[in-house]
């Protein structure tokens, strides 16, 4: 599989605060990526490293399996990770030829990618008479123009009405289908279920899962472990075949499952490699249950 976008041990901390902290993940050609996580759990943050809006604390990412300058990775990237911002008096088509202007590319794409996001019939329109999902749609035209390899969109339905939503996420499996790769933040799970084939998520800058969405609710639950030699459980858990995702908590490590585990097995195999067990308590929550009540208070985008 071609790769487009490598993360190995990415984080960004502001200070005390742990923005994103040691995630690692690969994106491969073809397939559409969601990073899925509640407010504030370090999505746009992750996005903006990426594209070197944002400066990493540590870690690395490599885009289209290296050797590229990040100034060439760019151009074969269409982003958008702010709100539409386009001249309100110009029409699209003017809008479009000003964005060609400033990437240095040909306006020969303008029409093509107007009439794949629905508004050929309303090129000669000024900016200010779109709906809110025109102009997200505009923003998504815009984004095209290079043909980019892969697109990126933070929170693509934020705001829109019920019709938005569904024109918008027709339009990026419509995009997928012809080859382009989409990666897509989102804190919405059914969105993510909707339209991503992947999906990463994350919580307080932890990422709990990476891998296909379809695999996402088969998880095994999660284990709360806590010893006093903190290091040397760490290095114990890493060993171990079930764990999944390690999260340091105040009152111990959260250990995402991959399988079923014996606990007073996993006692036994603690105390034989010199690690004494304080705590180890099984939670046979799946990770879409977590999910959702982590969410469950968070405002919905339409
Ligand atoms: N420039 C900054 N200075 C300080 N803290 C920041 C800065 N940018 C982001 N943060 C903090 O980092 C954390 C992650 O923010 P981020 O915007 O990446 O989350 P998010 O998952 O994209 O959430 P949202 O959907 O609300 O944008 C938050 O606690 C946020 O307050």
């Amino acid at each position: 599989m071609e790769q487009i976008l490598q993360i190995t041990n990415l984080s960004k901390h502001y200070g005390a605060l742990k923005a994103v902290d040691d995630v690692s993940f690969t994106i491969e050609k073809g397939h559409v990526y969601g990073i899925l996580g509640p407010n504030g759990s370090g999505k746009s943050t992750t996005l903006g490293m990426v594209l070197n809006v944002v400066n990493p604390t540590s870690g690395d990412y490599q885009w289209f399996g290296g050797g590229v300058s990040n100034h060439d990775a760019l151009k074969r990237i269409g982003a958008i990770i702010e709100r539409p911002n386009f001249y309100p008096s110009m029409d699209a088509v003017q809008n479009l030829k000003l964005v060609c202007k400033i990437k240095n590319i040909t306006t020969d794409k303008i029409n093509e990618k107007l009439e794949l996001v629905g508004l050929l019939s309303r090129k000669h329109s000024p900016f200010k008479t779109y709906s809110l999902g025109m102009k997200q749609r505009l923003a998504i035209a815009s984004a095209l123009l290079n043909d980019p390899e892969i697109l990126i969109l933070d929170e693509p339905t934020n705001g829109l009405d019920p019709q938005g939503i569904r024109a918008i996420r027709d339009l990026i499996q419509h995009i997928s289908s012809n080859g382009t790769t989409i990666l897509l933040a989102s804190h919405l799970l059914d969105e993510v279920e909707k339209v991503c084939s992947h999906v990463i998520v994350l919580r307080q800058g932890n990422m709990l899962y990476s891998g296909p969405v379809d695999e996402m609710n088969s998880t095994h639950g999660t284990i709360l472990i806590d010893a006093s030699d903190r290091g040397g459980l760490k290095y114990f858990i890493s060993q171990q075949s079930y764990a999944g995702s390690i999260e340091e908590l105040v009152d111990g490590f959260e250990v995402m499952l991959l399988s079923d585990i014996d606990t007073a097995q996993v006692n036994k195999d603690a105390v034989q490699a010199g690690i004494y067990l304080n705590k180890l308590l099984l939670k046979k929550q799946s990770l879409e249950d977590q999910f959702i009540e982590l969410t469950n208070n968070q405002p919905q985008a339409s």
